[in-house]
């Protein structure tokens, strides 16, 4: 895939080192300028920069220049500055810029490493605005695109919570305090009987801050609080750190849910989510379809060619599974060389072709391995019974598989 061009105004030479150091870690490609005039002659390349980092003196633009000239031709900038004074903060602050960071110290090139990772994906989380005053709204909007972010609007409370059912992965809600009909504390306790603060996040505003409405909104579930008029630093380190809290909480889930080798579910996560589902079932007026898995003489495997080659086949096997079952019947490994697939109310017939179609990809599959062709095959036992537990279903499961072992492998069984 073609990189991304970010273009670095610097003229101290060990700096710009550094930032092309930076920009290409961040998985960019970097254009370099020395000075003002060398911005000016790569105009024809303005189109192409997906943003630019811009030292705030330069030798033939001693203030700020360079920020109002790539701005006005539609070029987003960070702004790198070793000036800290207040007034030129405020002079950089009153342009439309991404961010302003100061060269104090070695963080600040960290955090420009990390800006710019997050402005390439930001497109991919949305975030919803919630206020009844169409500038405020407006406003915040232009903020969060400003850094790329998906955004969404809504205009009460109400409009909020339908815009929640069309986007129930919103990462973010920044939500007003005050609005007619319902306000943004409501709004907040709203949210929370059906989202955990774990799966979305909320920053309440309000201009009449004072601590005990930044506590109200807390108590009701906000996860953080921004007093009108805001300080842009302090909205985008807010809502970037608001954001990343969820992300990392859908890491630590994603990793407690997958098995780290195949990437597929694990058994815990198996066991968690297929028992309610049988236990649903519990009258006994609807079927359970469960199948059971294990690839053959995988020992052998192990002994022959290594384990680093088992855990190939492994790793195969699971993303023929991918491909070969639709994301509605769920997949695991559930232990070595064991995987279960939980076919819901699939009927037997058709359990058993789309099982014994898996199977015969499974031995049509060749995996290269060290310069090595090999060559597996899998056994399957499916159970299609109205057992009323789910360790019923799976000793089931788990009985049809020893059968299909003991008939000479590589066969379905079904009961
Ligand atoms: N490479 C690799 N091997 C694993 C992993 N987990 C379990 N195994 C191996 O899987 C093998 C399972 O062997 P057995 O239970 O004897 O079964 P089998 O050789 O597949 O024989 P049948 O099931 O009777 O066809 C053992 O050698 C385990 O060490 C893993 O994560 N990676």
């Amino acid at each position: 895939m073609k990189k991304l061009n970010v273009l670095i105004v610097e003229d101290s030479k060990p700096i710009l080192q550094i930032h092309k150091h930076l920009v290409t870690k961040a998985g960019f490609n970097p254009v370099t300028a020395e000075t003002f005039a060398e911005v000016k002659a790569l105009e024809h390349m303005f189109p192409d920069l997906f943003c630019a980092i811009i030292d705030y003196s330069l030798p033939d633009a001693p203030n700020g220049e360079a920020i109002p000239y790539l701005l006005d031709h539609n070029v987003p900038g960070v702004v790198m500055t070793g000036m800290i004074d207040d007034k030129t903060r405020d002079t950089i602050l009153n342009f439309p810029v991404i961010d302003y960071i100061t060269k104090e110290s070695k963080q600040a090139y960290t955090y420009l490493q990390h800006l710019l990772v997050k402005l390439r994906v930001n497109h991919l989380i949305k975030v919803l605005v919630v206020d009844d005053s169409v500038s405020a709204r407006e406003y915040i909007k232009h903020l969060l695109k400003r850094h790329n972010y998906d955004v969404y609007v809504a205009s009460s409370g109400e409009e909020a919570m339908k815009q929640l059912e069309l986007h129930p992965d919103l990462k973010l809600i920044i939500t007003d305090k005050e609005m007619p009909n319902m306000d943004g504390i409501e709004l907040c306790n709203k949210i929370r009987s059906k989202y955990s603060k774990d799966e979305m996040s909320i920053i309440g505003i309000s201009g009449q801050g004072n601590q005990s409405l930044t506590a109200k909104f807390i108590k009701n579930g906000a996860n953080d609080f921004l007093t009108k008029p805001f300080c842009l630093e302090e909205f985008y380190c807010k809502v970037l750190q608001n954001i990343e809290f969820i992300e990392s909480l859908d890491t630590i889930r994603k990793q407690a849910n997958t098995d780290y080798l195949t990437g597929l579910y694990n058994r815990r996560y198996f066991f968690e989510q297929v028992s309610p589902e049988i236990v649903k079932r519990f009258d006994g007026s609807t079927n359970s379809t469960l199948a059971m898995m294990d690839i053959d003489h995988f020992k052998s495997v192990n002994d022959t060619y290594g384990h680093d080659a088992g855990d190939e086949i492994l790793k195969a096997t699971a993303l023929l599974i991918q491909q070969h079952f639709s994301a509605d019947y769920l997949a695991a490994r559930i232990g070595g060389e064991e995987f279960c697939i939980f076919l819901d109310t699939l009927g037997r017939d058709e359990a058993t072709l789309l099982m014994d179609n898996f199977r015969q990809e499974m031995e049509n599959m060749s995996v290269e391995v060290g310069g090595n062709t090999i060559k597996c095959t899998i056994s399957i036992g499916i159970t299609h019974c109205c057992e009323k537990s789910f360790d019923g279903i799976m000793i089931k499961a788990d009985e049809l598989l020893y059968e299909a072992k003991e008939s000479g492998r590589n066969i379905v069984i079904t009961d």
